[in-house]
């Protein structure tokens, strides 16, 4: 076979040289659609890689988009995402926004009105400041877990306990995600979890799973195709505001009545400074509510599985843990920081099960990618999920090793589970501290034991997930 067309030397091969998943884009949204395969999204990802190399090309109905999974092209990506970075739109959450003639939170505006926004919330969001004072909030909740658990293991006679997590982990992400913002306990982890939270939950869930086949599709295709699926959704999305806004009522009423000194959440200090008007407050105050749930309930629920099947692991964990408490009462910010191993291991869980499967930009200039040359404006997708996974990024990929990040090696560009840059996930430290704190109460009370060695099997519902919940073991150390 004559030899590829190399180009001459320091010339960037053309765009239309990339190699190309499939040729016809509806008959791959048919087979998408056919073979489930929104659910297996990141797989089919994975094996594109290993079949068409670090760069390829795909063209699914209406959505075409340019695929990478080296560190060295997601830096390269990066660089050219320009001062409004912006992702692919969410055509069915805006087109219920506007139905509802709501305002757009941060994840749904681009350009101007997302930045102005944006630089507001981060300040209460995710800087450090703003981290340390909600920082207690959590501490509490994730040591309300704890009892909660000892509470359930001293009513059986074996003195452990074997159970599902999920609905627990969803009722503790949700406790301490709405503590940090509304500065109001909910009670959910309480014997009688009250039930218009448990409500709350569910329509996120739901939400989120109606979520997946309105990605690729224009809403009004769907509307008209499958007006089931399109009620459901926008349900769903109604029983989330009026939660939201049940909350966000008491809120306002005592902010009303007497402006109270002492720090109590995240709502009240944004409507203390008074920066944003209090629709914009209301709408990015939902996002953050309904997006603190499922995102970090899961890689807890991933977390707590490999610690288990990696006992070695969880001792290290256990370990770090008990020499962090020897140091004495310090502020917890510094504990935290002073656990390395364990910062390591949530690392660890976002690489093999990242939350977010892909990063996505428009790059505002032309880039070259793995010396193609790609035209500003075209979608760029990093393959989180194949990135993790893959030899040529990480050795032993399949190795659960918390350590790995404490090496020397350069892991520049290889830890992206939250994004990147100024449009990075807001949420950020708030599920890292949120994470940290559980497993810490979680990991020096309790060992976790697993029967089930196999691998969990994740699926793609708009956040990954597992398919089938592991069962887990509590055992109290003490
Ligand atoms: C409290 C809310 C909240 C939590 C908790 C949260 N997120 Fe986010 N996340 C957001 C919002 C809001 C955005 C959109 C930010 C923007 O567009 O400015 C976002 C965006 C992202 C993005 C896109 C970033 C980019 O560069 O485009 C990724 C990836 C992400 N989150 C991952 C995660 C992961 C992983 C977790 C948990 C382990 C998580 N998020 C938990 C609120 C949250
Ligand atoms: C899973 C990952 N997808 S991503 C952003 O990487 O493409 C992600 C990361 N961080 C936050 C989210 N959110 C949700 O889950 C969610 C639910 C309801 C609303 Cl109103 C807003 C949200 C956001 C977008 C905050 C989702």
């Amino acid at each position: 076979a004559p030899e590829p067309a190399l180009s001459p030397p320091g010339r960037a091969l053309p765009y239309e040289a990339i190699p190309r998943s499939g040729r016809s884009a509806w008959l791959n949204l048919y087979r998408f659609w056919r073979s489930d395969g929104f659910q297996r999204f990141h797989l089919l990802m994975e094996r594109s890689f290993q079949r068409y190399g670090p760069i390829y090309r795909e063209t699914v109905g209406t959505y075409n988009s340019v695929n990478v999974l080296l560190p060295r092209d997601a830096a390269q990506l990066f660089q050219s995402e320009g001062i409004f970075p912006r992702r692919m739109g969410l055509e069915s959450w805006i087109a219920h926004r506007q139905l509802r003639n709501h305002k757009c939170g941060i994840f749904l505006l681009n350009g101007e009105e997302w930045r102005s926004d944006r630089l507001v919330l981060n300040k209460e969001v995710i800087s450090p400041a703003g981290t340390r004072k909600f920082l207690p909030f959590l501490d509490a909740v994730a040591r309300d877990f704890v009892s909660l658990m000892q509470r359930r293991i001293s009513k059986n006679a074996r003195r452990s306990l074997t159970i599902d997590l999920y609905g627990d982990l969803f009722r503790f992400t949700l406790e301490a995600s709405s503590y940090a913002l509304y500065g109001e306990r909910l009670g959910l982890l309480e014997e009688s979890p009250d039930a218009e939270s448990q409500r709350f939950i569910g329509a996120v869930e739901t939400m989120l799973r109606t979520t997946l086949p309105l990605l690729f599709v224009p809403p009004g295709l769907v509307r008209w195709a499958n007006a089931r699926l399109w009620r459901e959704h926008m349900a769903a999305w109604d029983t989330i505001f009026s939660h939201a806004d049940r909350c966000i009522q008491h809120i306002y009423q005592e902010f009303c009545l007497g402006q109270q000194r002492k720090y109590s959440g995240i709502m009240a200090e944004l409507l203390l400074q008074a920066e944003l008007p209090l629709d914009s407050i209301k709408a990015n105050i939902i996002e953050f509510t309904a997006g603190g749930v499922d995102t970090t309930a899961m890689p807890l629920l991933f977390t707590l599985f490999e610690l288990a099947r990696n006992p070695g692991v969880q001792a290290a964990l256990r370990q770090e843990i008990a020499e962090a408490e020897a140091q004495g009462p310090r502020e917890l910010s510094k504990v935290l920081n002073s656990m390395p191993l364990l910062k390591g291991a949530l690392k660890e869980t976002l690489r093999l099960y990242p939350v977010g499967i892909t990063v996505q930009r428009y790059p505002t200039k032309d880039v070259v990618l793995q010396n193609y040359c790609v035209p500003a404006g075209t979608l760029c997708q990093v393959g989180l999920y194949a990135m993790g996974r893959s030899p040529q990024v990480f050795t032993n990929p399949e190795r659960y090793d918390p350590g790995r990040w404490l090496s020397q090696e350069d892991n520049s560009f290889k830890a992206l589970a939250f994004g990147f840059g100024a449009r990075q996930c807001i949420g950020r430290r708030l599920a890292e501290t949120e994470m940290m704190l559980f497993l810490m109460h979680v990991l020096r009370n309790f060992r976790i034991d697993t029967v089930s060695k196999a691998d969990i099997k994740t699926v793609f519902g708009f956040i990954l997930m597992p398919e089938k919940p592991p069962l887990l073991t509590f055992r109290p150390l003490y």
